[in-house]
């Protein structure tokens, strides 16, 4: 993924406000006047849709900030290399979880989440859920399974339950720490020129008597 400072040569070193309001006219520049692109949430309405409009959009969205965008069914995180503790406050993991129709809010992982999670308590079949996170060594694979795992910790505990809430930490450090044993999994895939670093797992674990 390119930094945004590699997108306009020359223009970026400044720091003060003219210098950013330099790189944005010279991003719109670049991005030649369209629409703007980092309005557009699902790479499947950037039109036409090639690999350099897509790489646009989605490097119009990293200059704002925006670091998730569904592209159809799937959905592509950027990592931000900065942290960004607002984008997994626990309140917003429970508007993801409260939302009627969390597809309709901001392309976010809680999205997935929250999907595969009322997946398992409708109970209809298939009721096992299984998220492929895949990427690029870095990317941020580990981070956001755990964030799910958090998520799944957060929302799938009562909040007036102790017991609960501790239960559900069990769970999420239970996986993580089944992580490395995943990883390995992926190398040997790298090493067979199969896979390049991914994982999967099983999320959220099995729900029994309506508790994860
Ligand atoms: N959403 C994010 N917000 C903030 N930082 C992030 C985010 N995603 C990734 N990072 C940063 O990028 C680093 C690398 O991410 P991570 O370890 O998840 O990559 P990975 O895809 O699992 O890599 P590898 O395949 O080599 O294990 C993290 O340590 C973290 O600092």
């Amino acid at each position: 993924m390119l930094s945004p400072c590699h997108i306009v040569n020359g223009h970026s070193s400044g720091t003060d406000v003219q210098g950013r309001t330099s790189l944005k006219e010279d991003l719109q520049q670049f991005l030649g006047g369209e629409a703007p692109l980092h309005q557009l949430d699902d790479l499947t309405k950037v039109n036409p849709v090639t690999l350099k409009t897509v790489l646009r959009c989605l490097q119009a969205r990293y200059t704002e900030d925006i670091f998730y965008t569904n592209a159809g069914c799937t959905l592509v995180a950027l990592n931000p290399f900065k942290p960004i503790p607002q984008l997994y406050a626990p309140e917003l993991m429970q508007e993801y979880h409260a939302a009627p129709q969390p597809q309709k809010l901001k392309p976010h992982i809680f999205t997935v989440g929250e999907q595969t999670f009322r997946n398992v308590k409708s109970l209809i079949e298939p009721i096992n859920q299984s998220i492929v996170v895949s990427g690029e060594s870095g990317a941020g694979k580990t981070w956001t399974s755990r964030c799910l795992m958090k998520f799944y910790a957060v929302v799938a505990s009562s909040p007036a339950s102790c017991e609960n809430h501790k239960m559900a930490e069990r769970i999420e450090q239970r996986i993580l720490n089944s992580n490395p044993v995943m990883e390995a999994f992926g190398e040997l895939g790298v090493l067979c020129a199969v896979l390049q670093s991914h994982f999967l797992w099983d999320s959220p674990p099995s729900r029994r008597e309506g508790v994860l």
